[in-house]
């Protein structure tokens, strides 16, 4: 339904924030995983028709959306990153402010926003001016807007930044039910919020995409590299040097570690596990691929959860 054809961007000033990149998208969720500055944003401004590609194209049942928009956009709902409200009006006034621009009927604007309101938890604060709301209430007035003129495709850009840990699970199932009969492509940095709902994974740095598949074909890449052991503080240290650590949980025995490595680590009593997806991510992005040579020189990235009992 949507495509992108080697899709770059280069800013003024010469930044590529997205280098090449081809991706087809069907009904259901795509999640767009990649740490801060890998293109994310730029790459969903390119899909949602609000930023130009510098090379390539956007097709939209087969329409060229970079010179002709306007198909796309009678169908998208967009929440970028950087979503900004009038902070006089209330969220139902916001609100119907937009569905008079998308050109919806008051009548059925008024109904669509009782909706909306009740499906992110706003009914009761809906009369209250946006500047008292906090970020993860404005995040969710960003998300029913999005939803407004009942879009085929949603793009939603770091949607959970804000939300508190009910909001993201509330969150996540609704993405999940939307994402039944459209196109839904969601941003995040975070594995969590892309974990339990997304059948389809595209991972991307450095503007380039590294990776896409379902959950179990990029677990497949890592079985049998990930180990877990214990060590005490020297140890600790020298492995994180030496390996990607996934996870580290300090208990009175020692630091638990969690880390990747295509062999047995030497040191101490490894156990092999299980792997899940923030291992993936981060062997991914911390693998060859990752280290082409425009990357020569980017931090490594580590999962740094570090966990004290
Ligand atoms: N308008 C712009 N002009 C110049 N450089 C830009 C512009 N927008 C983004 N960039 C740069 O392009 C790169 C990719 O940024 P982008 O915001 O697309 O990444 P991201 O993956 O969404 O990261 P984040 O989650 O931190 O926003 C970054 O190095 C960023 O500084």
């Amino acid at each position: 339904m949507l495509e992108l054809v080697d899709v770059s961007k280069v800013y003024k000033g010469g930044k590529r924030a997205v280098d090449g990149i081809s991706m087809r998208l069907g009904a259901g969720l795509l999640g767009l995983l990649g740490p801060n500055g890998a293109g994310k944003s730029s790459l969903m401004r390119i899909a949602a028709t609000v930023t130009r590609p510098t090379h390539g194209k956007v097709l939209f049942e087969g329409t060229d959306v970079v010179s002709r928009p306007g198909a796309l956009r009678e169908a998208l709902g967009y929440l970028p990153q950087d979503f900004g409200v009038y902070p006089h009006l209330t969220a139902r006034e916001f609100l119907s402010y937009l569905a008079a621009v998308k050109g919806l009927s008051a009548r059925s604007a008024r109904a669509r926003i009782g909706e909306l309101l009740e499906l992110v938890n706003l009914t009761e604060a809906g009369r209250r001016p946006l500047g008292a709301y906090s970020g993860g209430m404005l995040r969710r007035v960003g998300i029913a807007q999005a939803l407004l003129g009942d879009p085929r495709v949603l793009i939603v850009d770091e949607p959970t930044a804000g939300l508190d840990p009910e909001e993201r699970v509330r969150f996540r199932t609704m993405l999940s039910d939307l994402a039944a009969d459209r196109v839904v492509l969601l941003s995040t940095h975070i594995v969590s919020d892309i974990e339990s709902v997304a059948s389809d994974i595209a991972i991307v740095a450095q503007g380039r995409l590294l990776r896409r598949g379902s959950p179990e074909e990029l677990l497949r890449e890592v079985d049998g590299h990930v180990w877990e052991t214990v060590a005490g503080p020297s140890g600790a240290a020298a492995m994180r040097e030496r390996y990607v650590i996934s996870r580290m949980i300090r208990t009175a025995g020692g630091t638990r570690l969690r880390l990747l490595s295509p062999t047995p680590p030497p040191e101490g009593d490894a156990v092999q596990v299980t792997p899940d997806l923030e291992d993936v991510y981060l062997a991914v992005i911390n693998g060859p691929a990752a280290r082409a040579p425009q990357a020569v020189g980017a931090a490594r990235v580590t999962g740094g959860r570090v966990v004290t009992r």
